[in-house]
């Protein structure tokens, strides 16, 4: 059954609006409060945000001839969780590069928690609290899950020369990342294939252990890449309610996203790129409405559904979580 909690729209609104549904985690004062501040910000692009943890100006990149970036203005609300989309090749994989130092901007600077982080090495981004998820590549197929997430631990001594050689040490801090990463394990529900091989792993799972990756690091924004793609439907939900609970224990959330499904329910702000520019941005009820919006996803002739709500109806989820059970 679908959880109540992920069927409302924009939970941090509702929640700072004294909603109350007694089985929902408690909404952090973060959370609540970038909910009940965005319902007042306009929808107007480069619009200021009543809390930004992350601010981009003027980010160029081009790839010989071709701008494929080129953002004037950006904020990112504190504790909401952004959505970016826009149709295919608009530049939002780029744009998410540049932000998370996997590549570096012709022009242009931004800040993260009020530091430049501009230019600086996407492990350098990490420790400033920025941390985004990777896809499970071949070599971390062949790693269990266990191994994966402990991987992911920052800042482990034992990974250093000088503090190798004392090995007491070395031995706490990887005890309690070890604990620490059982303890992520089992809030995703893969505590129980902890010594299985990621490569075994179904396209929801790999997406949890994605996620319980970048948590190892503690990050106060975590930055998702298409977090639904090769997702079973009948997984959505609980994915969607995975990534509401970490906006709501107060981590900002920015999500690069084809569905438009997902996009409309847990988004709390939508900032949509066409051709490199950022073209509109808003709420989600409101901003796919948007006339610039729909021409730049017909422009590009993409069949995306910009969003009936018709996948995440309860009777159409049960006919789906029914239909998985029996295979
Ligand atoms: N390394 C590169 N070299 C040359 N061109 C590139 C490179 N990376 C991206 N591009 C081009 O930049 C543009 C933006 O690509 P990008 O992948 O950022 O778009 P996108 O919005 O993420 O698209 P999609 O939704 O299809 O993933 C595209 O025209 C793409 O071909």
């Amino acid at each position: 059954m679908p959880d109540e909690k992920t069927v409302n729209e924009n939970d941090a609104g509702a929640a700072a609006q004294g909603a109350t549904d007694q089985d929902a985690p408690a909404v952090s004062e973060t959370a609540k409060r970038a909910g009940r501040d965005l319902s007042h910000v306009a929808p107007e692009v480069g619009v200021a945000k009543p809390d930004a943890i992350l601010t981009a100006r003027g980010v160029q990149r081009r790839f010989g001839g071709m701008t494929a970036v080129d953002v004037d203005y950006l904020e990112v609300e504190r504790g909401a969780i952004t959505a970016l989309i826009g149709p295919n090749g608009a530049g939002k994989t780029t744009f998410f590069n540049l932000l998370t130092g996997f590549d570096k901007p012709n022009q242009g600077m931004w800040t993260f928690q009020g530091e430049p982080i501009a230019h600086k090495s996407a492990a350098r981004v990490a420790r400033a609290g920025m941390v985004r998820t990777f896809q499970l590549t071949k070599a971390l197929s062949r790693l269990t899950v266990l191994e994966n997430v402990l991987l992911a631990a920052t800042r482990n001594p034992g990974e250093r020369m000088f503090a190798s050689m004392f090995q007491p040490l070395w031995a706490g801090t990887e005890a309690r990342n070890k604990e620490k990463a059982l303890e992520i394990l089992e809030r995703f529900k893969l505590d129980k294939m902890r010594d299985e091989y990621a490569g075994s792993l179904s396209g929801g799972q790999r997406k949890l252990l994605e996620m319980a990756r970048a948590l190892m690091t503690d990050p106060a924004m975590i930055m998702l890449d298409e977090p639904m793609a090769g997702v079973n439907p009948a997984l959505v939900q609980s994915l969607l309610g995975h990534i509401q609970d970490l906006r709501d224990e107060g981590m900002s959330v920015l999500f690069v996203e084809h569905d438009m499904h997902a996009v409309r329910h847990i988004s709390d702000w939508v900032v949509v790129m066409a051709e490199g520019r950022i073209v509109a941005e808003g709420p989600p009820g409101s901003v796919m409405q948007n006339q610039a919006v729909v021409d730049a996803y017909l422009g590009a002739h993409h069949d995306t559904d910009l969003g009936d709500d018709a996948l995440l109806d309860p009777e159409v989820l049960a006919r789906l979580e029914a239909e998985e059970e029996k295979r």
